[in-house]
C-alpha cells in the first residue's frame, strides 16, 4: 500500500454465530456496511447489539465460539479478508489494519515493557528501521499527553488504565495501517483526556489519509468525530448515514429513541426518556420479523413476520418496514 491510500470497505451479507447451548446462534444477520475511503465511520447500538463482533469481523478476528458463517469483508488492497488465512491474515492485521480492541487496558503482555512489545511486534512485521519505530511510538504518545520514554520503559501495571489505552492505541497507529479499527477507545479516561483522544484520533486520520471505523457506545463521542455513523441493533445495521443527518433527523424508531435518551447538558435532565424495554440477548432474538418490533411505537402486522431489508433513503440506508410508508397518524402523534 502506498502512503496516501485509504481503503475503502465493502461489508456484504455477513453473518456471525456463536456457538451456545441452544446451538449456533446469529450475533451478526446478513449484515451490510460500506465504509468510504478516507472517513470516519462509527457504530453505535446498545450492549450486545453486535457492534464489536462487526468491528472484529473486519479483521477476521472473531474468535470460537464464534465464527463467520456467511458473507464477505472486501478491503481495497487486501481483498475478501474472510478467505484470508495464515501468515497473509497475520500480516494483514497490524500492518494494513490497525486495531484498538474493547479490552486494550488489558491486553499487554505483564512480563514485557511497552517498548519490547513494541519491538516484538515491528519485528513481527518485518519492520527494518526499528529506531525510527521506536521515535513514531515516543511522538504519538507525546501526542497523546504521555511521557514516551518513560511508557516505552515501563510494564503494564505501571500503567493507568488511560495510559494503557492510550499505549492501545499508539499500537494501532504505530506501523501506519491504513485502515484503523478502535472499539471504544475512550472508554477508560476522563472527559478531558477523552477528547484530547478523539483530537489526536481525528488529526492523525486526516494527516495520513486513514480510513477510520469506532465502536462506541456514547452518540457524543460519534457525534464529535465520525464521518457517518452506523446504528446496530440485535445484530443488524438498522440504519446508517452522513452522521449529522442521522443524529439531525433520525428515521429508524430505534435511532430515534436512542437520541431521546440522551440527557442534554443543558436542559432539564427530565427531558431524556429512556427508551422502554431491554435489547434482546442472542437467545431471545426472534428469528422472523423485525429485531426491533417488541419496543417498537410503529409496529404493524408486517413487523411480526418480515425482516425488514435495509432500503435507500436519500442518502441514508434504513431497515424498517414503518420509513417511507403512509404511518397511522394516531402512532405518529403519539411517538413523535
Ligand atoms: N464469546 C461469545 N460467546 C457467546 N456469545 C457471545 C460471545 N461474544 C459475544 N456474544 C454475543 O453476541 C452478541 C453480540 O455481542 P457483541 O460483543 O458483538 O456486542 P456489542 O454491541 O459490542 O456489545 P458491548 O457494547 O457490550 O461490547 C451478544 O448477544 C453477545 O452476548
Amino acid at each position: 500500500m502506498t502512503e496516501s491510500f485509504a481503503p475503502g470497505v465493502r461489508v456484504q451479507d455477513l453473518t456471525v454465530v456463536y456457538r451456545t447451548p441452544m446451538g449456533e446462534l446469529p450475533a451478526l444477520a446478513g449484515v451490510g456496511l460500506t465504509l468510504a475511503p478516507g472517513t470516519i465511520t462509527g457504530i453505535v447500538g446498545e450492549s450486545g447489539s453486535g457492534k464489536s463482533t462487526l468491528a472484529l469481523s473486519l479483521l477476521n478476528a472473531v474468535q470460537p465460539p464464534g465464527r463467520i458463517s456467511g458473507g464477505s469483508v472486501e478491503i481495497d488492497g487486501l481483498g475478501d479478508v474472510v478467505r484470508l488465512t495464515g501468515d497473509d491474515l497475520r500480516r494483514a492485521r497490524g500492518r494494513q489494519v490497525g486495531y484498538v480492541f474493547q479490552a486494550a487496558q488489558n491486553s499487554l503482555n505483564p512480563l514485557k515493557t511497552v517498548g519490547k512489545q513494541l519491538l516484538d511486534l515491528g519485528r513481527s512485521h518485518d519492520v527494518a528501521d526499528l529506531p525510527a519505530l521506536l521515535r513514531e511510538a515516543r511522538a504519538l504518545l507525546g501526542r497523546m499527553g504521555l511521557d514516551g520514554g518513560r511508557v516505552l520503559d515501563s510494564y503494564q501495571h505501571e500503567l493507568s488504565g488511560g495510559m494503557r489505552q492510550r499505549v492501545g492505541i499508539m499500537l494501532a497507529l504505530v506501523l501506519n495501517a491504513h485502515l484503523v479499527v478502535l472499539d471504544e477507545p475512550t472508554t477508560a479516561l476522563d472527559m478531558i483526556t477523552q477528547a484530547t483522544i478523539l483530537r489526536i484520533v481525528r488529526e492523525v486520520h486526516r494527516e495520513r489519509g486513514l480510513t477510520t471505523l469506532i465502536v462506541t457506545h456514547d452518540i457524543g463521542v460519534a457525534a464529535e468525530v465520525t464521518d457517518s455513523l452506523a446504528v446496530m441493533y440485535g445484530g443488524r445495521v438498522v440504519e446508517h448515514g452522513p452522521t449529522m443527518e442521522v443524529l439531525g433527523s433520525p428515521r429508524h424508531p430505534y435511532t430515534r429513541g436512542l437520541i431521546r435518551a440522551i440527557p442534554r447538558l443543558s436542559g432539564d435532565i427530565g427531558e431524556a426518556t429512556a427508551l422502554p424495554g431491554r435489547p434482546p440477548t442472542l437467545g431471545t432474538i426472534p428469528a422472523e420479523g423485525c429485531v426491533f418490533r417488541e419496543r417498537c411505537p410503529l409496529r404493524m402486522a408486517v413487523c411480526d413476520t418480515e425482516d425488514p431489508a435495509p432500503a435507500a433513503h436519500g442518502g441514508r440506508t434504513v431497515a424498517c418496514h414503518a420509513v417511507g410508508r403512509p404511518v397511522n397518524f394516531a402512532v405518529r402523534k403519539e411517538y413523535v
